[in-house]
């Protein structure tokens, strides 16, 4: 058994990429507007590699009901919207009409806006008001970090058994490792964020180095 995955240079990265499903024109000119509308905060999005392996999931695992925390320009719910079933629905939740402006236009460009409602708030306030039931197949975590473990406490229980929650950034670019992080919100909250999924006897959980590394935990 090899000890630990490979570190990927971006020669690599390209040929990973390239060797999967590569992204569509959509997803392509997706994240090229999002570059050039926003600049480097373009970099919120998840990877080409991500975007493809929550598209296999959604369809794998035939995802009828789904929430996403964090919504930006669109391209996660895009890629998931793309893998889930005929009658599917997808939850968004995001702050910013701005970013989700963009979004709503590739959801129509796709035809996968039919099956994604865009909620626009603070996720702390809103995902109490979901169906208190284990109702939710897939469910995507990737906006503000000090928020993590309130959305986990919110949307885990919400999640039927065997349903899957993914959550994004979890190696913050290496920083988890740093001794110093106490002093930055967002790596402290994440932090101790992977501490608790590491703890939660409710889930089975694997961290994935795939893009800024992603926790995927399967509901027991
Ligand atoms: C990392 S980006 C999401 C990237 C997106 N998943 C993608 O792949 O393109 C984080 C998003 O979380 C949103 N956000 C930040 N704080 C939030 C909050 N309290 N509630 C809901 N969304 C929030 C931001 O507006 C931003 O669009």
């Amino acid at each position: 058994m090899s000890r630990q995955s490979i570190t990927l240079d971006t020669a690599m990265h390209d040929y990973l990429v390239a060797h999967g499903t590569p992204p569509d024109d959509i997803l392509t000119e997706l994240a090229e507007e999002t570059a050039r509308a926003l600049g480097g905060v373009s970099r919120m999005q998840i990877s080409p590699e991500q975007a493809a392996l929550f598209t296999l999931l959604a369809a794998s695992l035939n995802v009828r009901n789904a929430v996403e925390v964090g919504t930006f320009t669109g391209l996660s719910s895009l890629a998931l919207a793309r893998g889930m079933a005929p009658g599917g629905k997808l939850v968004c939740f995001d702050i910013s009409e701005e970013y989700t402006s963009i979004a709503r236009r590739y959801w129509a460009r796709a035809g996968v806006d039919d099956r994604i409602e865009l909620r626009l708030g603070a996720a702390a306030e809103l995902l109490p008001e979901l169906p208190n039931e284990a109702y939710l197949d897939f469910v995507f975590i990737d906006a503000d970090k000090p928020g993590y473990a309130t959305y986990w406490g919110e949307l885990v229980p919400r999640l039927r058994q065997g349903g899957i929650i993914a959550v994004d950034n979890v190696l913050w670019s290496g920083r988890v490792l740093d001794p110093a992080s106490e002093h930055d919100e967002s790596t402290a909250a994440i932090v101790a964020f992977n501490d608790m999924v590491a703890a939660d006897k409710r889930v089975q959980a694997t961290m994935l180095p795939i893009g800024d590394g992603l926790t995927l935990a399967r509901k027991l």
